[in-house]
């Protein structure tokens, strides 16, 4: 386990700057994201931390040890694929012992100990004799996590391992990730661009954009409290409104006043963040304060929840609703936002 260190990291491909002074300390054993939409940076900056790529400016350190300079053998680093392509041609276990004999790491004794320690940590000991054309997908995907685990790193780089599986493998795997990350507690970094992997996997969520770091925090900091318009946008639950912000008070364009939540309060322009799930569909003419009029444009039943498309003037927002609350498509309502639920943003 180690503590990982960036400090003002710099990496451009000839005239471009795509990784723009990135500082960030993992804490040995935590399980980081790393979050952004495509060409963010992510895999660069997952690649620099492996030893794969060379840093532009800036520095890093594993567990104290400067490591700018050191090849990817010497970091005590293992990485893992989105494609994780096993030796077609070798047994699982040999596919597993392949790194050991690679770095010639013990002796054949040792390797075999270790090797099977790896393939029980993913429950496959009993497939070690098997060739991977007889394995399912997932169960390729845990030989390569064994693979990856059995030169005991100090470091597991995960880059977008789970993107190849069909939705319900990937659901397995996200929880077979988490108890091996439990039973390890090896220091994890996953890079995604699925904002439901990032926040369900993750005790930190890194979140990243035009290579620079947005925001660090927990998933649940990260979805309920962004601090910036992309931050809101990019988790994709929350509506962003344009809004005049004065002593506390937001008008927004359609006429509507809300107060907004004390300490992230912006004077002047600003973005409002109302998440979908905090706005309040009541009947028309229902008094209340901090609410305004809408009309219901679209209605989606979801099961357990409504989707409400909501016009106020020209501006749409997306709310989610209880089942219980029915209204259809041009009706008026009143919507209510608990202040505590207002979050301004600079605009
Ligand atoms: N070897 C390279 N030479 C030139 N440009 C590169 C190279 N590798 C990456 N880039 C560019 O750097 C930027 C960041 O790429 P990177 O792969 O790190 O993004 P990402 O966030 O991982 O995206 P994705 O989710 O699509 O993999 C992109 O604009 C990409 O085109």
């Amino acid at each position: 386990m180690a503590t990982l260190e960036l400090n003002e990291i710099v990496k451009s491909f000839g005239a471009v700057e795509v990784l723009k002074s990135i500082s960030l300390t993992i804490d040995s054993g935590r399980f980081v994201s790393l979050l952004g939409p495509s060409g963010c940076g992510k895999t660069t900056l997952l690649r620099i931390i492996a030893g794969l790529e060379t840093v532009t400016r800036g520095n890093l350190r594993i567990a104290g040890r400067d490591v700018t300079n050191v090849p990817p053998e010497h970091r005590d680093i293992a990485m893992m694929f989105q494609s994780y392509a096993l030796f077609p041609h070798l047994s699982v276990q040999e596919n597993v012992r392949f790194p050991l004999r690679m770095r010639r790491q013990g002796t054949r004794k040792d390797q075999e100990e270790r090797v099977r320690t790896a393939l029980e940590t993913v429950q496959l000991a009993h497939l070690a004799e098997r060739m991977p054309r007889q394995l399912s997908g997932g169960q390729q995907q845990r030989v390569a996590l064994a693979r990856a685990i059995v030169s005991d790193p100090k470091i597991l780089l995960l880059d977008e391992p789970l993107s190849n599986l069909d939705a319900r493998l990937r659901e397995d795997m996200q929880v077979e990730l988490i108890e091996l990350h439990r039973r390890l507690g090896l220091t994890t970094v996953f890079v995604t661009h699925d904002q439901e992997e990032a926040l369900s996997l993750s005790d930190t969520v890194v979140l990243m954009n035009a290579g620079r770091i947005e925001q660090v925090g927990s998933p649940q900091e990260i979805y309920a409290a962004p601090r910036t318009s992309f931050a809101s946008d990019f988790m994709g639950s929350a509506n962003l409104v344009p809004a005049h912000v004065a002593d506390g008070v937001a008008a927004l364009p359609g006429g509507g006043r809300l107060a907004v939540m004390s300490g992230a309060r912006a004077d002047g322009a600003a973005k409002l963040v109302l998440r979908q799930e905090d706005l309040r569909m009541l009947p028309a003419g229902t008094q209340i304060g901090n609410a305004f009029i809408a009309t219901v444009d679209t209605r989606i039943f979801l099961g357990a929840r409504i989707r409400y498309v909501l016009r106020v003037g020209e501006l749409r927002l997306k709310c989610l609703a209880p089942s219980a609350d029915f209204f259809s498509p041009g009706d008026t309502v009143v919507v209510h936002v608990p202040p505590s639920c207002v979050r301004a943003v600079d605009a």
